[in-house]
Formats: structure tokens, C-alpha cells, sequence
């Protein structure tokens, strides 16, 4: 049996942050502003599993009305995801990703938040794919507002064969 989800989330930008996007901080001048870290990308792939086993989305299991989320470390949020998505028994096949953002390049941090999404569920490197795109200077994007992602992951039971 397979199951598809797909993730969408945005954050603004706001001085003062560090830019945590795919569990890796990315030197540049602001960062993103949430309730936690504001990992956009993270976010973005914990909804899409979180869809693919029909378990509604992160803010129904992290609301961002509970101090305990404040500042929250996304990775820690993802993990606690992944652990549902292990007990139903399932397992990744693959995750395709997009980030939306008119600046910083992300280009040359891709690889360390491919390796480390591939940590985070379990998965190699070959299985997860990030990718950027700017949106040419459109919209909240293209006007360096904020950085929006979204992802598509198609998870497998364990004891199925392809
Ligand atoms: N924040 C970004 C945006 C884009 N890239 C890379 O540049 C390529 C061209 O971007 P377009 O928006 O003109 O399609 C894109 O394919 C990415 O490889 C990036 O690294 N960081
Ligand atoms: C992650 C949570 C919880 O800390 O907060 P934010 O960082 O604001 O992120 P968002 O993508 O708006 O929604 C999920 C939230 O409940």
C-alpha cells in the first residue's frame, strides 16, 4: 500500500532570526519568524507525511498557542512525526521538495538539507530531493517578505514489496 501527502507552509522574514531552513542555519542578514524556528522547510515536510498517513497537519499536533513550542527546534517536531509514521508502518520511498525564495541562494546549502531531511526519516540521500526556485521577483517572494515550501512524499508499508 502507498500513500501520497503533500506539505505547503510560508514564514516571514524578520531581523534579528537565524535562517533555519531544512535543519541547517544559512548565514544571511534576517531570518524567519513563527512560534518556533520557523524551519519552513521542515514544516513543510512533517505536513506532507503527516497527510500521507491522514493525520491532519502540524499545528493540530503542535498548536502554536502551547509555550512548549515556543522556539521549538522543527527537527525535534519532524522526528515526533516520523515516530506516527513508523507505527502505522510505513517507510519512505521518496520526498520532493521546492523552496521559494527570491534571496538567500540556497543552492549551496542543498546537499546538507538533503542529508539531513534523509536523517530525520530514515531514509538516503537518494531518496530526498530539494530544490529552490526565486519567483522572479513576484509576490511576498519576490518582494523578500518571506520564504514559502512545498513537498511531496509518497511513503510504502514496510512489508510490501515494490
Ligand atoms: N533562492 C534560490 C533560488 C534559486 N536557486 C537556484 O537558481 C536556479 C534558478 O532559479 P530561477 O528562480 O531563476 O528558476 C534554481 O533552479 C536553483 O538551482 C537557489 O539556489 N536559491
Ligand atoms: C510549528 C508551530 C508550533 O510551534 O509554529 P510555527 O513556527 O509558527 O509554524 P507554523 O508553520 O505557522 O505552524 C505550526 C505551528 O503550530
Amino acid at each position: 500500500m502507498f500513500r501520497v501527502g503533500n506539505g505547503f507552509d510560508v514564514h516571514a522574514f524578520a531581523e534579528n532570526r537565524p535562517l533555519i531552513i531544512g535543519g541547517i542555519e544559512i548565514p544571511y542578514e534576517k531570518g524567519l519568524i513563527g512560534h518556533s524556528d520557523a524551519d519552513v522547510l521542515l514544516h513543510t515536510v512533517a505536513d506532507a507525511c503527516l497527510g500521507a498517513i491522514g493525520e491532519g497537519d502540524i499545528g493540530r499536533h503542535f498548536p502554536d498557542t502551547d509555550p512548549n513550542f515556543k522556539d521549538a527546534d522543527s527537527a525535534k517536531l519532524l522526528q515526533h512525526v516520523w515516530k506516527l509514521v513508523r507505527n502505522k508502518g510505513y517507510k519512505l520511498v521518496n520526498i520532493d521538495c521546492i523552496i521559494m525564495a527570491q534571496k538567500p541562494k540556497m543552492a549551496p546549502h542543498i546537499e546538507k538539507m538533503q542529508e539531513r531531511i534523509a536523517e530525520l526519516l530514515e531514509a538516503s540521500m537518494e531518496q530526498v530531493n530539494v530544490k529552490a526556485t526565486t519567483t522572479e521577483r513576484l509576490g511576498f517572494v519576490g518582494r523578500e517578505e518571506g520564504i514559502a515550501s512545498q513537498a511531496v512524499v509518497l511513503l510504502q508499508k514496510e512489508n510490501e514489496l515494490l
